[in-house]
């Protein structure tokens, strides 16, 4: 790989270049469910009048999902906006990998169903149960268990995270009755015995990330694995106990639960099982996988690991080999604007709390741990809150601008990337008063910057990884009209949304004469070379077009 050529008409700015990523601040429509627009953001709305300011799409296949019906999301907004490039990404690429039954060629689809089908046991599945297509799609699950009993496998156990975080947020009964629904077709032809065997809350168990909360995967544990824990005779019947106890309790918020068949659990991990975790993504599935994989294994107390074979859809972590086994290789992305820098001998740094730490690191770095070259980079993480976003929405915003106003004012980095988290971790909440505190103190934050960008003469490029609190409230499918709860107030959406996000270059001291290049549909992926001509590089070739020219 070669380094960076310099740009033939400028220099670059003679302070730091600093790309802040207002994680879930999209552009909607301007109504009482976005709450961007309904919160005072004076810094941003300054920008927007002021600065150069354009729109970037941040869905769909601008960021390499299958279809433009599909919504952003962190892992592949920052994959997108690292590598400067689309890539395929992991729902497409399982697609794929089904249709040309590539799958059920590779070696591990093999050793795990040739496993269970040897030894008679079970075949386990785990994951986030919905069609989200953030983490995981159950079409992906019923490929796979049409197939296994089509291989001859006779027991499969299902271990249900219920969502409500991508998809509407108490959507569970819906996804359970359906899969029901298909489980008894399967079960009712082919003699074959396919049952839910646990599940919970995807945000109350197992799917932590960042090891942010460690007994979130404990007691997903003790659930899936152990089958310890409240039983119940269904997983509807279980959902529907928990939001009768707890009235308004979200999806995603759901206790752990056991499905119990004559007195004993229907589904615990035993000794000569497989186990299959299905989500593809990464950030959210390192955890369980590392329990299953590792040994010794000092997070939590697992009691005595069932020795069984374990596989992810995808490698979750390719440098730490986090799991051993998977399905499906994930999409190699080389060549990020971090690796041309290191390349280069360019300083950078890059900051976020716990909660969004590898996504300017790992994922932004093409799902790559470590740094390229420690000589020229710094990374740093602010320990997240460990209470309710909604509690604390401002979050970790004002020390983590504390320490990039510092690091600007430093002069030390001449590339400085940074997430704030709340319109998103706020966001998806669904907690209208709350959300909007958090966009106040990210538009604060941004404020902040501004103020040392123009004291170092350096430039600010603001924009977002993919829209959220733009879009809280839920809609009527037909009319789009906003639902109302029974005191008037709407109904929130806790999911990402499918709008563009804003992007503001801002360059206070006028050197790079910087104006909208004019490419037509840019999606986050210009923001790579859009950093680039700031500093006074050319881009390399193959990266999408930057979002201003320069010169
Ligand atoms: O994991 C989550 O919290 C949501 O599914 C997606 O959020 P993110 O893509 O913004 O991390
Ligand atoms: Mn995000
Ligand atoms: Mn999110």
């Amino acid at each position: 790989m070669e380094s960076l050529k310099k740009h033939p008409r400028f220099a670059g700015v003679e302070g730091p270049v600093v790309l802040v990523v207002m994680d879930g601040i999209g552009i909607g429509r301007q109504d009482e469910g976005n709450l961007v627009h309904r919160a005072k953001t004076p810094n941003i709305d300054w920008l927007a009048e002021h600065a150069i300011a354009s729109q970037l799409k941040a869905h769909g296949t601008a960021v390499g999902l299958p279809t433009d019906g599909d919504m952003g999301n962190s892992e592949v907004g920052h994959n997108a906006i690292g590598a400067g490039r689309i890539f395929n990404q992991g729902a497409a690429r399982i697609n794929t990998a089904i249709e040309d039954g590539v799958l059920w060629d590779g070696e591990v689809w093999r050793e795990l169903t040739g496993n269970v089908k040897e030894r008679k046991s079970t075949l386990h599945f785990i994951g986030l149960f919905s069609d989200g297509n953030v983490h995981s799609h159950l079409d992906h699950l019923r490929a796979m268990l049409r197939r296994a009993k089509d291989e001859g496998v006779g027991t499969v156990r299902i271990h249900a995270l219920l969502d409500g975080r991508d998809v509407p947020p108490t959507s569970a009964l819906e996804y359970i009755d359906d899969f029901e629904g298909f489980l008894a077709d399967l079960n009712a032809e082919h003699g074959v015995d396919y049952a839910i065997a646990s599940g919970g809350g995807r945000m109350n168990i197992t799917m932590d990330r960042y090891e942010a909360d460690w007994d979130m995967v404990a007691r997903g544990w003790k659930i899936h694995v152990r089958g310890e824990g409240r039983a119940f005779s269904s997983a509807r019947e279980a959902v529907e106990t928990f939001r009768g106890e707890k009235p308004g309790i979200l999806d995603q918020d759901l206790p752990g639960f056991v499905i119990e068949r004559d007195g004993a659990p229907v589904g615990p991990v035993r000794d000569g099982d497989s186990v299959i975790l299905f989500n593809y993504r990464g950030d959210r599935a390192i955890e369980l996988s590392r329990a299953f994989d590792e040994d010794p294994f000092d997070k939590f107390d697992r009691g005595p690991r069932p020795d069984v074979k374990f596989a992810g859809m995808m490698q979750y972590d390719g440098d730490l080999e986090i799991p051993k086994k998977f399905l499906v290789p994930p999409p190699h992305i080389d060549r990020t604007i971090g690796e041309y820098l290191s390349k280069t001998g360019v300083k950078q740094l890059a900051l976020s709390e716990t909660q969004k730490f590898g996504h300017v690191t790992y994922f932004f770095n093409g799902n790559r741990s470590g740094k390229f070259n420690p000589d020229y980079e710094d990374y740093v993480e602010i320990p997240s809150d460990r209470c309710p976003f909604e509690d604390k929405p401002e979050m970790k915003a004002k020390e983590l601008t504390d320490k990039t106003v510092e690091a600007i004012e430093s002069g030390r980095y001449r590339f400085i990337r940074l997430n704030y988290p709340n319109g998103d971790m706020v966001g998806h909440t669904g907690v209208f008063e709350a959300v909007i505190r958090g966009i106040e103190a990210v538009d604060e934050g941004v404020g902040r910057i501004m103020e040392a960008v123009k004291k170092t003469n350096g430039a600010l490029i603001a924009s977002a990884d993919h829209g959220n609190s733009d879009d809280m409230a839920a809609r009527d499918k037909k009319t789009g009209e906003i639902l109302r709860d029974e005191h008037g107030r709407p109904r929130p959406k806790t999911a990402h949304s499918l709008n563009p996000v804003p992007v503001y270059v801002y360059d206070p001291s006028g050197q790079s004469n910087a104006r909208l290049s004019g490419h037509p549909d840019l999606g986050i992926s210009s923001l790579a070379a859009t950093s680039l001509v700031l500093m006074g590089y050319e881009p390399p070739e193959d990266y999408t077009p930057s979002v201003v020219e320069v010169g």
